[in-house]
């Protein structure tokens, strides 16, 4: 008879074949690679001693030498104290491809991440689907898509990419609400060799989709050099974050600064006193929120538009900036993904949106007519009609055109809308407008004063019509505020809106339609 001792022996010893599953070559093959084991790297996510895996035991019934765990690791922890499910993918198993077993385990884990209402933090380096489970690999993609479809927007998902991430196994990280890689990973959805065979392109993994190559197009939000830092940027970005959107982001450090400070200021000589120069919008945001600190996303791509969490009297806020010192501020195709996709990300999870602008408009140009400006920036509009959490916006200098309504104006989406005495709002640039508006009046000057004259009317414009005053008298805009005011006048704007409710509005139909 088998006695308890050799019961609890067995059990040591199926846990032990657990934990390394592909034995000695595993270890082997990682220590080639120099990299950590799925165990290890969900250790280095979670806070200490918190990880409790799930399914360690499962493999494929039935085939003597399948692997435990199955390609992959799951189980719940904890993040600054409030509890997360991972997944981790064990590359040393079939190269962390999705076999039955791994989709049942991710599916079930899934489940329950909905059922706690917690969010989910998936480590990536998976080959796709198992080649040799065919159809059921197909199968339970599907699957995981299912249950991963229902979490979208109600509990955050991140994904750290941390190796390869291949063929069916991009769609869930695209699927989850921010990637992060590391800079030795990619992702791509066919490799080198079948491109080779199908359209004869020679590339290299790097090249096709290694992880700064994936930044530049705006699949992957940031990229680290290592994978502790990937843990901590994941780490910090859910500390923005509510568990659910059922829940409330948790509060950081309230009360902060109550009057005016000498950073504050800082903010008076900040907008340059020639409209051609440049500034960095990180010196105002570093200084309109609560103590200089700011998680950006997406700075690899679109780099014209700033979008990224910090806190307004301890609470989270995200924000969207123009960068003048990038295309001049000028909003385009690339931007408008980046700006709509933050903005639902803001709105699903409760986060009030923040909107600073200094922009001259929409980026004229040939490439960008052929790039979709048009549907790609009609889609922010859409993004901020129907988000419902507050927004404030606070133009610092420029705000011409289209670009008015993409930056959240007033009567597009803004609760509160502020100014400084810098601020320009007008349809069009002062040269554009005298050289489109003016022409006749200009034609009509003799040659050799026409120069001194179109330069006395671009005066002339930006003296009387570019300017904050005629929105302010016409109530465009709630108010013109002295810039080192800005920080606690956005505190009380949100303050202010914190209970705002949207109000409910019956409409019949399914959902609207975004252009695409
Ligand atoms: C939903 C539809 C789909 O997903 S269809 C596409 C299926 N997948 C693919 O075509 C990608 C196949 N994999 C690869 O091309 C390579 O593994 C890539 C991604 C280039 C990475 O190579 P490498 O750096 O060598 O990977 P690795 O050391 O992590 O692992 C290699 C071992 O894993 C295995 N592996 C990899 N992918 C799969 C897969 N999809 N199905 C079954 N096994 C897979 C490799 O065979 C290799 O195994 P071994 O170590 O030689 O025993």
């Amino acid at each position: 008879m088998v006695g308890t001792r050799e019961k609890l022996e067995r059990l040591r010893d199926t846990l032990a074949t657990a934990e390394e599953p592909a034995g000695a070559s595993g270890i082997a093959k990682r220590q080639s690679k120099g990299i950590p084991s799925a165990r290890e790297r969900v250790r280095s996510l979670l806070d200490p001693g918190t990880f409790v895996e799930i399914g360690a035991l499962a493999r494929t019934p039935g085939a003597p030498d399948a692997k435990y765990g199955d390609g992959v690791v799951t189980g719940h922890g904890r993040i600054d104290g409030r509890p997360v499910v991972v997944i981790a993918h064990d590359q040393t198993v079939y190269g962390g491809s999705v076999g039955e077993m791994f989709g049942r385990k991710v599916a079930h884990i899934l489940k329950f991440a909905y059922e706690k209402a917690c969010p989910v933090v998936a480590i990536n380096d998976s080959g796709g689907a198992r080649i040799q489970d065919a159809v059921t690999s197909l199968a339970w993609f599907a699957h995981m898509s299912r249950r991963q479809e229902r979490l979208s927007g109600f509990v955050p998902q991140v994904s750290i990419m941390l190796g390869k991430c291949a063929a069916g196994s991009v769609y869930g990280p695209v699927n989850t609400d921010v990637l992060v890689a590391t800079e030795n990973s990619y992702m791509f959805v066919t490799g080198p060799e079948v491109i080779k065979t199908v359209t004869g392109e020679d590339v290299t993994a790097e090249e096709l989709g290694g992880a700064h190559v994936q930044a530049r197009n705006g699949t992957i939000h940031h990229v680290t050099a290592t994978e502790q830092e990937a843990f901590d940027w994941a780490r910090k970005y859910l500390s923005y974050l509510p568990s659910s959107c059922l829940e409330q982001a948790p509060l950081v450090n309230p009360g902060l600064e109550p009057e005016i400070t000498a950073t504050d200021l800082e903010l008076e000589s900040i907008i340059p006193d020639s409209d051609r120069e440049g500034y960095d919008m990180h010196e105002i945001l570093l200084r309109i929120f609560d103590d200089g600190d700011f998680h950006e996303i997406r700075s690899a791509t679109a780099a014209n538009l700033i979008t990224g969490f910090t806190r307004v009297d301890g609470r989270s806020v995200g924000v969207v900036a123009n960068q003048p010192l990038v295309l001049g501020g000028a909003v385009d195709a690339k931007c408008s993904d980046k700006a709509t996709h933050f903005i639902r990300l803001c709105n699903a999870f409760g986060i009030p949106l923040v909107f600073v602008v200094d922009t001259p408009g929409v980026l004229p140009g040939v490439e960008e007519e052929r790039n979709g400006v048009i549907v790609r920036g009609g889609r922010v509009f859409r993004a901020i009609i129907e988000a419902t959490v507050p927004i404030i916006n606070v133009v610092v200098r420029k705000s011409y055109g289209g670009a008015y309504g993409f930056m959240a104006c007033k009567q597009l989406g803004a609760d509160i809308s502020l100014a400084w005495p810098t601020a320009r709002i007008a349809v069009i640039g002062a040269e554009s407008a005298v050289d489109i508006a003016g022409r006749r009046q200009l034609l009509q000057v003799p040659e050799e004063q026409r120069a001194a004259v179109r330069d006395f009317m671009i005066d002339q414009y930006n003296a009387t019509v570019a300017t904050p005053w005629i929105a302010a008298e016409r109530g465009y805009i709630d108010a013109v505020i002295e810039p080192s005011r800005t920080r606690l006048e956005i505190r009380h704007a949100l303050q202010l809106l914190r209970d705002k409710e949207a109000a409910a509005e019956h409409n019949p139909r399914k959902h609207s339609l975004y252009p695409m």
